[in-house]
């Protein structure tokens, strides 16, 4: 049964939020630090891992000590793939003389101190106050202003480090601020630090930084945080991406920018055509590195970043929440011998945020467009919702079934999307369904749930889709769809760290239980006004309908909310009018056709034929699946005519054969979603189109249940009456 997820109250939500821009100076972070590097420390280095001739320079001796003494800020280790065999636990160079100073007057952590400690004497005791960095005036003011009081720990790490020049590879779970670590610093170098005085300036200037990023939006996004920080400081940017016209873009670099923010193909357009030089870079990055290069922008990024004259005075750095080993193998082409790597997730078996609950519900598709709404009024909380899907049809067509609703995906026109994401954003429609090009990056308040319709196919995709909710110390839920016949969801638990919270359909009473919350706020914004012109008629309907009091306001709160009716859904497929059984035998059952041998025993071919989804269990002593609710009494009766067959009514879906377990048990025959077919043999049956059947997605249903078209009651008139394409 699925609980109901309370989301955190504002006063909790901030006390995460502080918890976490102090992570770095707690007894907990230094521990999650020690895990996250190994302990099995050979060398320990100064400030910043760099080269051997570094290390040797601080002795064991030193850096045993320092770790006794639990230095709570950095681990920058001089590369990813050394990373198991070094550790380093210190602060950033501009904050270690204070907090040393601070640590000695008051050693408990600052998570420990009274709830009613003053403000002031919260900013002075946080070593990752912007206070302690060297950031200059106004970008301090600017971020005051967008209320950054304090550094990230991954920005705290390699704040200094890129400052003073090197080249780095950052990694951080997802909602970090992986962003603004190399924002910051980059500008404070242009501005202020070592590549003020070499940077091209006047009109017509070639550009300083040049930032690459797999999609168009977030080379937007990204190129806002350089608008805002940048500009608090005189520096100008432009972003390039493909879909919008050239000729501003032209403009723009013809008139000399400092910053140029985009996508690799306009860039290399941009190249080809001669609009832009960039022998004159002092920065490089590749944000979302791997998904770039996983996309085959190889060529072009290595075209692009080989404009560069001079690469001795080049810094590159290169930041993802997910570096798979190749990308490491591939970043040391671009980035030079002595790197260092800031890696916040290291060997930690955890890789997607530990802010999401992560919860996995069987469905098939079929019953996905039905289930869905109720998925969101359960866990969204009111906030945003994501739904990902693997296709772009299946983005478009979900989103044309889902009432207030909105698709985008690489087939819609580039001006198009930038509308949907900034209706998204701007909270005028609360739903946004799409392919895996929301996937990585976005950042968008108040995203309380992300669902995706399947589990994708490696799992940098399910960290990265997750990885929309939970930002920047706030919680979420993300929901994972899976045909438990053909899914393999154990492949990406293992993979990432994430131990699944295994729910089934929301049932009407957790859909009562979390609707119940808005009907309270709804009514309470009703007027005592309203009360005589409606009494009379309220008594009236009371006397004549037979019902208690509670059970009318029952009905009348269930169709304000847009219910006029509750279905039950199955445990297995999540189809609506379905209940789950379990089938027994007192022997294992090796395979769905003996299964449905067995059915045969009892039921006619008619009833056999009406069984969905059927499913062996993981001990192999029984299978799962799913009948009509309103036939239950004649498949429950049947067994009566059948020795030692037990047939029930479940109430929680017991665990199932995966898909890479199959072999165990004899085999499923003929492939994918073959394994259920009633016949035992190849091609997928016609509830889950499997591969051989109806398409792997097997659409949609058109069935629109009424109690969801009055939208979500919340932003407005904006769920309502949607133009959806
Ligand atoms: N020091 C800070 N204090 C408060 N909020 C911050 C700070 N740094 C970043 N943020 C906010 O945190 C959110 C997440 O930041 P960002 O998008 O850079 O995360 P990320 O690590 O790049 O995530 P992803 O891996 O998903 O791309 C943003 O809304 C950003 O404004």
């Amino acid at each position: 049964m699925p609980s109901l997820y309370v989301s955190e109250s504002p006063k909790a939500k901030k006390e995460k939020k502080k918890k976490m821009k102090n992570e770095t100076s707690t007894e907990e972070a230094a521990s999650d630090l020690e895990a996250s590097i190994g302990k099995k420390s050979s060398k320990i280095a100064g400030y910043v891992k760099g080269s051997d001739s570094d290390q040797d320079r601080i002795s064991d001796k030193k850096a045993k000590k320092k770790e006794s003494k639990k230095r709570k800020s950095l681990d920058i280790d001089e590369d990813g793939e050394r990373s198991e065999t070094s550790s380093e636990l210190v602060e950033p160079e501009s904050s270690r003389a204070k907090s040393e100073e601070k640590r000695k007057s008051n050693k408990k952590p600052k998570f420990e101190e009274p709830a009613d400690m003053g403000e002031e004497g919260e900013k002075e005791e946080d070593p990752n106050a912007i206070s302690n960095f060297r950031i200059s005036e106004p970008l301090k003011a600017k971020l005051k202003e967008k209320g950054i009081e304090s550094l990230f720990p991954i920005q705290a790490m390699t704040f200094d480090t890129i400052l003073d020049g090197s080249d780095l590879v950052g990694r951080a779970r997802t909602g970090q601020g992986k962003t603004l670590a190399f924002v910051l610093p980059i500008l404070e170098s242009l501005t202020n630090g070592p590549a003020k005085g070499s940077r091209k300036t006047g009109y017509g200037r070639s550009p300083s930084v040049l930032v690459l990023l797999p999609t168009r939006e977030l080379a937007s996004q990204v190129f806002a945080d350089f608008e805002v920080y940048g500009g608090a400081l005189g520096l100008s940017s432009c972003c390039l991406y493909g879909g919008a016209p050239y000729q501003t873009q032209e403009l723009k670099l013809k008139r000399g920018v400092d910053i140029v923010v985009g996508t690799p193909g306009r860039i290399k357009d941009h190249i080809e055509r001669e609009n832009i030089d960039l022998s004159q870079l002092k920065f490089r990055v590749l944000d979302e590195a791997d998904e770039m290069l996983r996309m085959g922008f190889v060529d072009d990024v290595e075209l692009i970043l080989g404009k560069v004259k001079d690469v001795s005075k080049v810094q590159t750095l290169l930041f993802s929440a997910t570096l798979p080993d190749w990308v490491k193998h591939i970043s040391s082409k671009f980035l030079k011998s002595d790197k260092k790597t800031a890696d916040l997730v290291g060997n930690e078996k955890m890789k997607a945020s530990t802010n999401v609950r992560h919860i996995v519900l069987p469905c098939n598709s079929s019953a996905r467009s039905q289930l869905i709404p109720d998925i969101i009024r359960c866990y969204s909380s009111g906030g945003r919702t994501i739904i990902f899907t693997e296709k772009k049809e299946s983005a478009s067509e979900l989103a044309g079934l889902l009432p207030g609703a909105r698709a985008l995906h690489g087939d819609i026109q580039q001006s198009q999307r930038e509308v949907t994401l900034s209706g998204f954003r701007s909270g005028k429609f609360l739903t946004l369904v799409a392919t895996n090009v929301a996937a990585r990056g976005l950042d968008i308040n108040d995203v309380q749930l992300i669902i995706q319709c399947e589990p994708p196919r490696d799992v940098e995709a399910y960290i990265h889709r997750s990885g929309r909710t939970g930002r920047a110390g706030n919680t979420g839920v993300a929901v994972m769809l899976y045909d438990p016949r053909r899914s393999n969801i154990s492949k990406i638990e293992r993979e990432s760290g994430v131990k699944f919270e295994h729910i089934s359909a929301p049932r009407p009473a957790d859909i009562a239980k979390a609707v119940g919350g808005n009907a309270v706020e709804m009514i309470s914004q009703v007027s005592d006004s309203v009360i005589p012109a409606f009494k009379s008629a309220a008594e009236e309907l009371l006397e004549s309908s037979g019902l208690s009091a509670a059970e009318l306001l029952a009905k009348a709160l269930a169709k304000a909310l847009g219910y006029t009716d509750i279905k039950k859904r199955s445990l297995l497929s999540s189809m609506e009018d379905h209940v789950t059984l379990l089938l027994e035998i007192g022997k294992p059952i090796y395979t769905p056709s003996f299964a449905y041998g067995i059915l045969r025993r009892f039921l006619t071919e008619e009833k056999v034929e009406a069984v969905v989804g059927l499913t062996i269990t993981a001990d192999g002593n029984g299978c799962v699946f799913d009948v009509p609710a309103g036939d239950l009494d004649v498949y429950l009766s049947g067994q009566e005519n059948a020795a030692n067959v037990s047939l029930e009514v479940i109430e929680v879906l017991p665990p199932l054969q995966e898909r890479e377990s199959r072999g165990r048990f004899g085999g499923g025959g003929g492939g994918r979603g073959g394994f259920a077919n009633r016949n035992g043999g190849g091609g997928g049956n016609r509830f889950f189109g499997g591969r051989g059947g109806g398409g792997r997605n097997g659409g949609f249903s058109n069935q629109r249940s009424d109690r969801f078209s009055g939208g979500r009651g919340r932003g407005g008139g904006g769920n309502r009456g949607v133009k959806r394409w």
